[in-house]
């Protein structure tokens, strides 16, 4: 299936989702709401519980018809069929990632605030690159900070659609997306929120006066 790739994009939480009934339930909101794309992101080594939760995760996800990319983990991306993957600077090779997943999968990369990195997962074959972090963020408080103008930057000079991440909120997300940024991944000031569905609506509208 062929997704776009723009809008709000959901990162899932262990700590403001510990079970995975409740990490169904706030994933269903935010979709709801206009979540585009969602990715499953569990840092432990509990392997029997990251396959259930993700296995979960996809389920609900193609019921919807959104596309659920697995952070670090291509072969658990491809072991559970989800759309694709989301590599960081050590997670694994591009191309090792695309030789299990296949051409239709989605591959994303961490560039933090390079855009030497940026250039070179393009080269290698990513359908998506990610910088931050923009803004101060409660879930990854030592992420490298990266400058609004890196958006701009990039969006001149890869051909790739654009994540932003890090502190992102319905509050500055106008000024990320002004920058260039085709999707806002966001966990804290999405998945915290009591009413996720009307946030997700907020960052949504965002983009729809733009798209
Ligand atoms: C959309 C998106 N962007 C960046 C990251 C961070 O990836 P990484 O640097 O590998 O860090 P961890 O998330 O693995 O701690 C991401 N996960 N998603
Ligand atoms: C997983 C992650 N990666 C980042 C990076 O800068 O690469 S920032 C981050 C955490 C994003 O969570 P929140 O929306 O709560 O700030
Ligand atoms: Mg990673």
């Amino acid at each position: 299936m062929q997704y776009q790739l723009q809008g709000l994009y959901g990162i899932t939480d262990a700590e403001l989702m510990p079970s995975t009934e409740v990490m169904l339930k706030k994933v269903e909101q935010s979709i709801k709401g206009g979540a585009k794309i969602i990715q499953y992101r569990d840092k432990s080594s509990d392997l029997q519980k990251r396959v259930e939760q993700a296995s979960a995760v996809n389920h609900l996800c193609q019921n919807h018809k959104i596309p659920l990319l697995i952070n670090d983990d291509a072969g658990l991306a491809a072991g559970i069929g989800a759309a694709g993957v989301h590599l960081g600077q050590s997670d694994g090779a591009i191309p090792e990632a695309r030789e299990m997943l296949g051409e239709q999968a989605i591959i994303g990369v961490t560039c933090h605030d390079s855009l030497a990195f940026a250039l070179q997962a393009a080269a290698e074959g990513a359908d998506y690159i990610a910088f931050g972090a923009f803004f101060p963020s409660k879930t990854k408080p030592n992420a490298t900070p990266a400058p609004l103008e890196l958006l701009m930057q990039a969006k001149h000079e890869v051909n790739l659609p654009i994540v932003a991440i890090g502190g992102i909120s319905v509050d500055n997300a106008a000024q990320i997306i002004d920058a260039g940024a085709d999707m806002v991944a966001v966990i804290h000031a999405l998945y915290a929120q009591n009413n996720i569905k009307a946030t997700a609506q907020q960052f949504h509208q965002q983009f729809s006066n733009r798209i």
